[in-house]
């Protein structure tokens, strides 16, 4: 498996603000980079938090390379996964609809009644006593034929991803806004590592818009 984590943070490392409500940090040239990550892959994972604060659809946008998928036998959306521990995510969320297969990846704290209420438009995966056991969590995922995976965030996903050692790659839009708010998301919130610390190396820096898109690999994967 392939794991890329995507996302767009303002001048100061926000992903949006306070209040946790969407913000437009990049613009139409970074949705259309995103759309081809989407497009290039196999499923787009995002955690509870996010599907609560932004609703997300997480699907292909442009037919165009929605066509070119079906005429590569794949579905034309991406599968989208949701990492959500108790089954917190409403059964009219966007990302519940038909237009792709959803995985909701729960844990064993998720009760009976939500599950029964999510099953009936997705996937279930269980992996973890409390929170979900990411690491068990993407094996099963692998094994359902997910091999490029896309992470859309949130900043508590991403670092828990970093700390289980899963990510691949990093890319980040930054945009040039100022956010503020110490209880804002960042790119990586979660505890936060105090000893070891993960190291990338840089492997791009692209200008677009009125930003910059930075690639990095992580070190040693
Ligand atoms: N600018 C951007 O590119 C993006 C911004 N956002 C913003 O990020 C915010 C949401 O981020 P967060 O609140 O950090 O939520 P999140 O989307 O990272 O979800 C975190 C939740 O996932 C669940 N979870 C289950 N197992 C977990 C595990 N092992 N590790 C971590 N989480 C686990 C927990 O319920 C946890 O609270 C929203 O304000 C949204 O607008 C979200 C995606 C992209
Ligand atoms: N690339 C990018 N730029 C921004 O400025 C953003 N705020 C985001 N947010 C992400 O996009 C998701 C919405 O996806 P749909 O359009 O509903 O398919 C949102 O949940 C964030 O993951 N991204």
């Amino acid at each position: 498996m392939h794991v890329v984590v995507n996302a767009a943070m303002s001048a100061d490392g926000k992903l949006s603000s306070r209040r946790r409500e969407q913000i437009a940090i990049s613009g139409e040239a970074d949705f259309d980079r995103v759309d081809r990550l989407r497009a290039d892959s196999d499923a787009v994972v995002v955690g509870v938090g996010t599907v609560l604060a932004d609703d997300p659809h997480l699907t292909v946008k442009d037919e165009t390379l929605r066509e070119k998928r079906r005429e590569s036998d794949r579905p034309a959306n991406p599968a989208r996964v949701v990492v959500d521990s108790s089954g917190r995510t409403p059964t009219d969320a966007a990302i519940l609809d038909d237009a792709a297969t959803t995985y909701v990846c729960l844990s064993e704290a998720a009760s009976v009644e939500r599950r029964a209420a999510l099953a009936d438009s997705a996937e279930l995966v269980t992996a973890g006593e409390e929170r979900v056991d990411l690491l068990r969590a993407f094996a099963t995922l692998q094994e359902q034929g997910l091999e490029q995976v896309m992470v859309e965030g949130g900043g508590e996903l991403i670092f828990s991803l970093f700390d289980a050692g899963l990510v691949d790659e990093l890319r980040v839009f930054i945009g040039s806004k100022i956010i503020g708010g110490r209880d804002a998301p960042t790119l990586a919130d979660g505890e936060g590592f105090v000893t070891e610390f993960p190291s990338l190396d840089l492997e791009s820096v692209d200008r677009l818009d009125d930003g910059v898109v930075l690639t990095w690999r992580v070190a040693d994967r």
